[in-house]
């Protein structure tokens, strides 16, 4: 493999009934980073059926060229003509990086791909960035290479992986992750459209019918301000409490593991790094120990309020504020002294 041949920052800009997904916006942020530090540039990928109208919104955060496979056998996702259609634009335009996100599309298209290019994937990585590595049998460290950092042995420790002997490096990144750059309106790219042929056979999978689950959970990762309780709170009743905290402050209940393993809350609400990872201007860690899997998930929150009985409890070390206390005494006093203070 020329590694020399491999050049650019590509993204995969997921799009679901022709909407671009956050994550797509997510990526560009960090794309745009990784991109600035090599001296290259950002092109996203984006595939579908009828999706060209969905250029302009890539340009305006951050992508400098979109390639455009667009086909009647992509509306939509399916991991077969999928495959083909970016496997093949990698061959073709060669990128040096390719960032996925760890979304269930992702998660499916991201492995099969790396496996077709016959290139290494890094899943669910928390940090990205471009530094020197230097791989068995080298003299001297090679630059510009991308160190992809993510939890590993169960969360236990953080690990960095660098894929030095082949190309593009792939990485994919959980939604929520990465952030979004301030878009620019009116910013443009340059459009190329590639069509590497699609020839239906029986391999691929046929939809007959697409069903749509409907929830009735919020999304946690829009919310600004998150009262999350955890195994403390002691019953699913109890998480009345936190809704009153909830709704005086215009927030949203979240959890911890402990509280979906035990069936108080569906899983949808579930903080951490088998969860969402979340970064509100406010976060109550409500009777929640702050174990690495739970602070992995919420750690970037601006500000972080822990309530918890145990002052030794490890949430404190990540907390701007503390309250040593019994949650179900100090928490309803603060839902009252809001809503008297809001009135
Ligand atoms: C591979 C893997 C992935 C994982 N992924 C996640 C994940 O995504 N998210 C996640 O949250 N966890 C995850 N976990 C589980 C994680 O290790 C912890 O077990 C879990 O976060 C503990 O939840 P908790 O803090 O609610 O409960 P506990 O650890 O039991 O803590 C309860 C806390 O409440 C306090 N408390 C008790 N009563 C009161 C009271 N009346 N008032 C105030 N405080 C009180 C206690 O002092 C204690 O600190 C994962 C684990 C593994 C191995």
């Amino acid at each position: 493999m020329n590694l020399e041949q491999y050049k650019g920052v590509f993204i995969y800009a997921q799009q679901v009934d022709n909407k671009i997904d956050a994550i797509a916006l997510e990526l560009l942020g960090k794309a745009n980073d990784l991109a600035a530090d090599l001296g290259t540039d950002v092109t996203a990928v984006l595939i579908g059926s009828d999706v060209k109208g969905l250029v302009d919104e890539l340009a305006e955060y951050g992508a400098d060229k979109v390639i455009v496979v667009d086909d009647p056998e992509l509306k939509e996702y399916r991991t077969e003509p999928y495959t083909h259609a970016l496997a093949s634009v990698i061959n073709e335009y060669k990128p040096d990086i390719l960032l996925v996100g760890a979304t269930a599309i992702g998660r499916d298209l991201g492995p099969r791909v790396s496996a077709r290019v016959a290139t290494g994937l890094t899943a669910d990585c928390t940090v990205l960035e471009i530094g020197e590595f230097k791989a068995r049998g080298d003299k001297e460290p090679r630059q510009g290479q991308l160190l992809m950092t993510r939890p590993a042995f169960g969360g236990n420790t953080i690990a960095t992986i660098a894929c030095p002997n082949h190309r593009p490096q792939m990485a994919t990144v959980r939604p929520g992750v990465m952030q979004k750059k301030e878009p620019v309106a009116g910013a443009k790219a340059e459009v190329i459209e590639y069509n590497p042929g699609f020839t239906p056979n029986d391999k691929y999978v046929e939809i007959l019918d697409i069903v749509k689950s409907v929830t009735e959970t919020v999304d946690i990762q829009a919310a600004k301000i998150l009262v999350s309780g955890g195994r403390g709170v002691g019953s699913a009743e109890n998480f009345a409490l936190l809704d009153d905290l909830a709704e005086a402050l215009g927030g949203t209940v979240s959890c911890s593991r402990a509280v979906v393993d035990n069936g108080w809350k569906p899983k949808d609400l579930q903080v951490g790094q088998t969860g969402k990872t979340v970064r509100p201007n406010v976060y109550f860690a409500i009777g929640i120990s702050g174990a690495i899997q739970h602070v992995a998930g919420m750690e970037e929150s601006d500000i972080i309020i822990a309530i918890n009985k145990d002052p030794d409890a490890p949430i404190f070390d990540v907390a701007d504020y503390g309250i040593v206390g019994d949650a179900l005494k100090i928490v309803p006093k603060l839902t009252e002294a809001i809503k008297a203070q809001v009135k």
